[in-house]
């Protein structure tokens, strides 16, 4: 296998390749961008018009995504997977992948398009130099631009895959949300307002088609067994060589809902009324007190069939400490 075929063990080690550009012997072409940051190029003649990016490690605690990047990648750099798309695979937040932390000094997946402008440390750079890669590999016309920025959730979930569609974004189209189900994805949640995160900025900023996957559980690399990612993976190896699957237009089994509010921890006067044992996705009791904070703040839990996803009593004040989302419908949803 090509020596940059090994990107997780080079951005592990912190090492950079002796050579930055590598050709397989079927002609593809890889090139080394940044630190966690690689380019695959195709055969000219191969080529199928997509611009592929897909990233995992923004957050550095989220290994079984960074794993399944890497069995991708270890394939093409041994000519066992032809690519036929411009893919680039991006490792998110080396310095807390080699911690096996969330981050180091600040959530990296609240900084992009300018989140948090007063922030500085390692993630608010790493921030601009992802940014900087997505725009550069986005910036060639007339190609479709897909982004999946994959992770695992701190908590267990009751719907344990399931995608976010950001802020700011296009609605989805039914044949976007026909590919998630093909991936595996059993629920899309449809986020409004503003956010910061990697997807939003690729979407709203760049025109990609953008979704932020959750896969399952956040465990130590070596331990995601109980994960199971083969609808995800064949999704990506069909993209990868410009073999797009058949999408079900039948969406009866993707559920689908949207945030209703978000619950921004604001000072360190907050407190969260769920246990710690509470998965994504529980169902909220109406008329119960969620959450408390200084300033008399609170939130009641007042909309039907609410359920709580990402509960986290623990984030810096001003980041959002939960969402409580609501059912939604394919027809309100899509065009
Ligand atoms: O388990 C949790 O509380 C968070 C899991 C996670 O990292 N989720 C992403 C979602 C990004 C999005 O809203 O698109 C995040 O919080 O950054
Ligand atoms: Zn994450």
């Amino acid at each position: 296998m090509l020596a940059l075929g090994r990107l997780l063990e080079l951005t592990l080690t912190g090492r950079e390749p002796s050579e930055a550009i590598q050709l397989c012997a079927d002609g593809c072409r890889l090139q080394w961008k940044t630190e966690g940051v690689l380019e695959v190029d195709p055969l000219g003649g191969r080529d199928s018009g997509l611009d592929l990016l897909l990233s995992a490690g923004i957050h550095g605690d989220e290994t079984a995504p960074v794993e399944l990047l890497e069995r991708l990648l270890h394939d093409i750099a041994s000519c066992r997977l032809l690519p036929a798309v411009r893919l680039l695979l991006v490792l998110g937040n080396p310095a807390a992948l080699r911690r096996g932390e969330r981050f180091v000094s600040y959530d990296l997946n609240r900084l992009f398009g300018g989140g948090e402008p007063s922030v500085s440390g390692p993630e608010a750079l790493r921030a601009v130099e992802l940014e900087l890669q997505a725009e550069l590999f986005f910036a060639q016309p007339q190609r479709r631009r897909l982004h999946y920025d994959l992770h695992t959730a701190m908590r267990g979930s009751q719907i344990e895959q399931f995608a976010l569609h950001p802020c700011g974004a296009q609605p989805p189209t039914r044949e976007q949300l026909a590919r998630l189900q093909a991936g595996g994805m059993q629920a899309v949640l449809l986020q409004n307002g503003t956010s910061a995160t990697f997807s939003a900025f690729t979407s709203r900023r760049l025109a990609a088609e953008a979704f932020t996957l959750e896969l399952g559980q956040a465990r130590p690399f070596g331990e995601n067994t109980t994960i199971d990612l083969s609808r995800l993976e064949a999704l990506l190896r069909a993209l990868i060589e410009g073999r797009e699957p058949p999408v079900a237009g039948d969406l009866q089994q993707l559920q689908l809902f949207r945030v209703a509010r978000e619950v921004v921890r604001h000072s360190d006067a907050f407190r969260l009324y769920l246990d710690d044992s509470v998965e994504n996705f529980t169902e909220l009791v109406p008329g119960s007190l969620l959450a408390e904070d200084g300033d008399g703040r609170s939130w009641r839990v007042e909309e039907r069939g609410a359920r709580i996803v990402f509960p986290n009593p623990k984030v810096r004040n001003g980041l959002r400490a939960g969402l409580i989302v609501v059912p939604a419908a394919l027809d309100d949803v899509c065009d």
